[in-house]
């Protein structure tokens, strides 16, 4: 049962989890506490319930679940100034990208459960897709994280080992799908719609080729099959796309960032 709830790092994920979890369609109800140093900037927060505090041991103080929510670097400087006021039976989530669960161990010794969460910023809209990799934890520990991130989006377990595919996949992959909106959205205006009616078009339409792969359960090539009319204009305007290297620009992307996760060359 988790009472309270310490997210250290109010940035762009720690205040999209908080939100995510205090508007969820069953929502958290427990103790909420974020910090950041410039606090000011997330005084928004407790409009929603939420404390906002600056003092990272007050907030982690009796608290069930710690969520790391700081940059990679920051995690060591973090774990010492909050590892005598921490419950050594709190179960500790790093979000930090790159960081394995051994090397978070090594930084916070006596802290039994870790888990390590890749969330993305979807979850402020309760539609993450969140991959989980849990480390020392009883099945019940992961039952509870499971259900607490289920409220919040869609929850996969992975192995470890996977932690850095899913990173790339899922929380850089907003940015991709995104920016694939965005390139969509410039075309229809070349096409002759205004700029919101473009976005709002090639936006609703992602929704809907998702849905049919979700909801669905179908394979995207089964549903582009239904598109691509034979000497249609669909069948034209992908190979198009192909020639120029969509699918390819895309893998490769995809790619650079793994190997950049990889090889622990993020940038501070
Ligand atoms: N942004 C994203 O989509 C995703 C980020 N992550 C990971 O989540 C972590 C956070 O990333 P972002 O939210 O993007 O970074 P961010 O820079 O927006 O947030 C970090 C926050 O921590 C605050 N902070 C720094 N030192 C602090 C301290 N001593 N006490 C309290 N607050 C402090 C900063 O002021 C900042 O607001 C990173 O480790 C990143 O790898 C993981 C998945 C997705
Ligand atoms: O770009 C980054 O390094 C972080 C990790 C995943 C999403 N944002």
């Amino acid at each position: 049962m988790i009472n309270k709830i310490a997210i250290i790092g109010g940035g762009n994920l720690g205040t999209a989890i908080a939100k995510g979890l205090v508007n969820a369609r069953e929502p958290y109800r427990g103790e909420l506490v974020v910090t950041r140093r410039r606090v000011h900037l997330i005084k928004h927060l407790e409009a929603n319930g939420i404390k906002v505090i600056k003092n990272n041991a007050e907030a982690v103080h009796n608290a069930d679940l710690v969520i790391l929510a700081v940059k990679p670097f920051q995690l060591k400087d973090i774990l010492t100034e909050i590892s005598s006021a921490i419950r050594p039976d709190a179960i500790l989530i790093s979000l930090a990208a790159g960081v394995d669960s051994k090397t978070i161990a090594e930084m916070c010794p006596g802290q039994k459960a870790i888990f390590r969460v890749m969330p993305n910023t979807a979850i402020s809209i309760g539609e993450s897709m969140t991959c989980i990799s849990s480390f020392n934890a009883t099945a019940e520990q992961d039952q509870t994280i499971r259900e607490l991130f289920e409220t919040v989006g869609v929850v996969q377990f992975i192995p470890e080992e996977l932690m850095s595919a899913a990173t790339v996949l899922a929380a850089c992959g907003i940015a991709y799908a995104l920016r694939f909106i965005r390139a969509a959205t410039q075309g229809g205006v070349e096409i002759g719609f205004g700029s919101d009616l473009a976005l709002k078009i090639a936006a609703q339409t992602v929704k809907g080729a998702s849905e049919l792969i979700i909801r669905g359960q179908s394979h995207p090539e089964a549903e582009i099959d239904k598109v691509t009319t034979p000497r249609g204009i669909t069948i034209s305007g992908l190979n198009e796309m192909e020639h120029q290297g969509f699918s390819s620009a895309l893998i490769k992307g995809l790619v650079t960032s793994f190997e950049k996760i990889e090889n622990g060359s993020r940038k501070k």
